[in-house]
């Protein structure tokens, strides 16, 4: 096979290069355009993972290395295949690649396809490749290693190439149908041992085929900005190009397609060369092709309305009948007049001028917006847009959005201009349906839809329109975790234009990528609360949050379970010192000591106005704290409250949040020490900051801070201190014993002592504490409203106490906790004397008890009657399911 013949064949084809179809491939490969498009990883399906994407090229290359020399390229139209297909021919016959195969064949099925009747395998190399003498037949023929077969748009093929459904044969001189031959080929029956290369738009068509199958993704960004640099002569032209179409349609899919990149940047070029301005969404863009297209053919009004609306008629149809291609004869039936001048602007047309060429869209967006024009032009009023719209689901994912854009008389102005009024009564009843339709979508709680009408808005470019869509009622903001791209803008563009949001809720995002962040954040800068909890963000997102914080009205950030870690934290640290929060939750941020300096820095930073900090499971440990406590001493630090759970802190860091809490300058009002190892010296540490006049601590929490009696008398201290301000004191889990327990009571008892909630659950408490605790209650000097002892073992006569104290009218208890203290049914009677007595008692925690059926008909009665009792938790005890039904008659029982 002489390859200079190949090579001067295929580049001395011209190909026409349209609008909508593209540069002519062997245009682009001669002209030195050739840009190698991205193939997936094959166990790569995440977008966000684009670093290192292989080649197309290298790809195909590697596979027909391989072992199984067969390959089959996947992508969606105009994803590049074809251009490939052909550089690979190139190549070859450049003699710069695959010189191991002396002979390849090339064909295309949309050339192919009009062939009928029966051909051999020697004619159709003989007559439909043409690049080989017949001398060299047989040479082909005896060594099938040496021979690379490439066939192009196999989707084309009308007939199914699957082995089962032909005869196959093995006799390369004997006649068979076009699709039997290729069949016996790819299937080895024929010439076994040959390569081969297949692409085709879908993967319906080579399920049975055997090979390496390669994906075509087309062009990331980096090929796009190549590929406008390339288009663009002037370097400041190609600049303007890549960055405006990256901002209004880079996050489309669409935009990895070469196809479409050549339109995008064909249209901006005309527009920016005849000075006018670019277009700001995917809508305004099809209407600028459009009228481009239109104005070419320089038609009057009438016979362009005739135009659309005849290409609208075929839309549908291939719309409705998944057809990518019709007949002549059926463009007739659409109205078509003139083939192929006028068509061929807007259709490719396949096959010889006879009646057997067919005419298809280059692309499904062209199809979808043609559909759209045409519907607001039908006078009929047949069908109302839902109808229709129900017609087309899942086979036009453009068409509501291109008609909410169409709707707008802004937008469809330059069409108009150029066929005529649209149909206002569709138009009206398209708006009526819209606005109908968002107002239920945006009531309940399917972020798909909420992003569809998001969607809608975004293409219309209407505030106002966004204004009136998005009531009061509508829940936005609700669970929209793992957005696309395209989705934080279209939320964006509708919060930016309703100025605020209540809460972004982006809870469980898999991965925050920094496109997305990038996309979002005029809309997280506009939300006053932010909830990133259980997330995934990755490096590059963070500085996208940090700087929408600095801007925005954000007062409350949530970031629990995102483990942020330090070196991610540090970036955020950027925009917190200047914004408005007030509430940062880092529960379980994987953050260390390292992060304490950054976090001083905001603090103090004069302009932050942080006032509750949860640092909740992050191991900060003595030296972290010690530092934070430093920021404490600032009179910039607005911080109120401290949330320190299991923080790996100890009694050593105790004194420095001493000193901090009274130096007059902290502001501090609640810290919360939970599970850390505090014991006697840190409590010591911090009983003496309680005494101080300048402290202004209201609560403490030691749950579970291995405490044990020896603290009581210290802690009985600071209570009776007359600067004590504090009014909430959790002891919970740490072994008081009875002893400390009394000592506290006695300084519960003391009149002054402001202490409203108290926290004793698991103390080792005895029925002498619980009778101390009783006449505390009594007392008329104490404050107590709110009493948690459950989960000490002192039976019915232990709480018997408080159920009397209750009754007492200087009793000012609103919630008790007695949850697992062994209550029985013999507690009933004295308990509900003293909801019927108490006026101020509201909740009742009665948890895993032993409390039986017999206690249910007293316990409903009670409530029921009660006017103060809001709430009575009576989950595991031993009822039977047959009292289920009466428990239900009080909604304010949890059973
Ligand atoms: N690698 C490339 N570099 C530059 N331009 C390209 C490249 N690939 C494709 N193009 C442009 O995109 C257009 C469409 O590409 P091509 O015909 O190869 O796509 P396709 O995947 O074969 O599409 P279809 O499935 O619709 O046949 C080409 O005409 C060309 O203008």
């Amino acid at each position: 096979m002489d390859k200079d013949t190949v090579l001067t064949h295929i580049l001395k084809s011209k190909g026409t290069s349209t609008l909508l179809g593209g540069e002519a491939p062997v245009t682009v490969i001669n002209n030195n355009e050739y840009i190698s498009p991205l193939t997936c990883k094959p166990q790569v399906t995440d977008r966000n993972v684009e670093d290192n994407l292989p080649s197309l090229d290298h790809a195909i290359h590697a596979a027909l290395s391989g072992e199984i020399k067969n390959v089959i390229l996947v992508g969606p139209e105009g994803s590049g295949k074809t251009t490939a297909l052909e550089k690979l021919v190139v190549d070859w016959a450049k003699g710069e690649r695959l010189q191991n195969f002396s002979y390849v064949f090339h064909f295309r099925f949309r050339e192919l396809s009009s062939l009928n009747g029966t051909l051999s395998l020697e004619t159709l190399l003989l007559h439909h490749n043409g690049h080989i003498p017949p001398e060299s037949v047989p040479l082909v023929l005896q060594k099938p290693e040496g021979v690379l077969f490439v066939f192009d748009d196999l989707d084309q093929c009308k007939q199914s190439l699957d082995p089962s459904v032909h005869t196959l044969c093995s006799d390369p001189s004997r006649a068979a149908s076009l699709p039997c031959l290729v069949a016996s080929l790819l299937h080895g029956s024929l010439l076994k041992g040959a390569a081969f290369v297949v692409a085709t738009r879908s993967t319906g068509c080579v399920t049975f085929l055997s090979g390496t199958q390669v994906q075509v993704l087309g062009f990331l960004k980096p090929q796009r900005e190549a590929y406008i640099n390339r288009f663009f002569a002037d370097p400041a032209a190609a600049n303007k190009a890549l960055v405006h179409m990256e901002r209004t349609l880079g996050f489309y899919d669409i935009c990895t397609s070469p196809r479409f990149c050549w339109t995008v940047c064909s249209m901006y070029k005309s527009l920016m060369d005849a000075g006018e301005k670019l277009p700001e969404t995917l809508s305004q863009l099809y209407v600028d092709i459009l009228v481009h297209l239109v104005q070419m053919l320089s038609q009057n009004k009438t016979r362009n309305a005739e135009l659309v609306s005849s290409l609208g008629k075929m839309a549908s149809h291939c719309s409705l009948d998944q057809r990518s291609s019709c007949t002549k004869e059926e463009m007739h039936s659409f109205g078509f007049q003139q083939f192929p001048t006028t068509v061929g602007v807007f259709l490719q047309v396949d096959g010889d001028q006879s009646d057997r060429c067919v005419f298809s869209f280059y692309s499904q967006l062209m199809q979808e917006f043609l559909l759209a024009v045409s519907f607001f032009m039908d006078n009929s009023m047949s069908e109302g847009v839902e109808k229709m719209l129900e017609k087309h689901k899942g086979h036009a994912k453009f068409l509501d959005v291109f008609l909410s854009a169409l709707s707008e008389p802004s937008q469809r102005r330059p069409l108009e201009s150029l066929l005529g009024e649209l149909n206002s009564e569709r138009i009206v009843d398209f708006k009526c349906w819209f606005k109908g339709s968002s107002e239920i979508t945006l009531k309940g709680c399917y972020k798909d839809k909420h992003h569809r009408c998001f969607h809608m808005l975004h293409q219309a470019q209407n505030e106002s329109l966004v204004k009136e869509v998005i009531t009061p009622s509508a829940r936005i903001g609700i669970s929209y975790g793992d957005l696309s791209v395209q989705d934080c803008v279209a939320l964006s563009y509708v919060v930016t234009c309703l100025g605020e949001m209540e809460q972004l809720n982006l809870y469980h995002t898999r991965n925050l990528t920094e496109e997305e962040a990038e996309r979002l954040a005029p809309a997280m800068s506009l939300s006053h609360k932010i909830i990133l909890s259980g997330s995934s963000l990755s490096a590059g997102a963070v500085p996208h949050l940090a700087s929408a914080l600095s801007r925005g009205l954000t007062k409350e950030l949530d970031l629990s379970q995102t483990r942020l870690g330090d070196e991610k934290f540090k970036i955020l640290c950027a925009g917190l010192r200047d914004c408005k929060l007030q509430t940062l939750k880092l529960v379980v941020c994987s953050l260390t000591e390292a992060s304490c300096e950054d976090l001083v820095s905001v603090l103090t930073s004069g302009t932050s106005q942080l006032c509750v900090l949860d640092m909740v499971f992050n191991q900060i440990e003595d030296q972290g704290f010690m530092k934070l406590c430093k920021a404490l001493h600032s009179p910039h630090c607005k911080l109120q409250e401290l949330q320190l759970q299991s923080c790996g802190l100890t009694a050593a860091s105790m004194e420095a949040l001493s000193a901090a809490l009274c130096s007059g300058q902290s502001e501090l009002r609640k810290v919360n020490l939970t599970q850390n190892e505090i014991g006697l010296s840190g409590v010591e540490a911090l009983c003496k900051s309680l005494q101080h006049p300048l402290c202004k601590l209201q609560s403490l929490n030691f749950f579970d801070s291995e405490l044990t009696g020896e603290c009581c008398p210290v802690l009985m201290a600071a209570l009776q201190s007359e600067h004590c301000s504090l009014s909430e004191l959790d002891l919970s889990v740490n072994d008081l014993g009875q002893e400390g327990a009394l000592l506290l009571c006695q300084a519960l008892s003391r009149p002054g002592c402001r202490i409203e909630k108290l926290g004793l659950k698991r103390c080792e408490l005895t029925q002498s504490v619980f009778k101390e605790l009783g006449s505390v209650l009594r007392s008329g000097t104490s404050q107590l409203k709110s009493l948690t002892v459950g989960i000490n073992q002192v039976g019915d006569q232990g709480v018997k106490h408080l159920w009397d104290a209750i009754v007492h009218p200087n009793c000012l208890l609103e919630e008790l906790d007695v949850e697992m203290t062994n209550l029985t049914d013999a507690c009933v009677g004295d308990l509900c004397a003293a909801i019927r007595a108490s006026k101020t008692l509201k909740s009742l925690e009665l948890r895993n008890n032993s409390l039986t059926d017999a206690s249910v008909p007293a316990l409903v009665q009670v409530m029921q009657d009660s006017q103060n009792m809001l709430e009575m938790n009576l989950k595991y005890n031993d009822f039977s399911e047959e009292v289920f039904d009466l428990l239900d008659e009080c909604d304010k029982i949890r059973y």
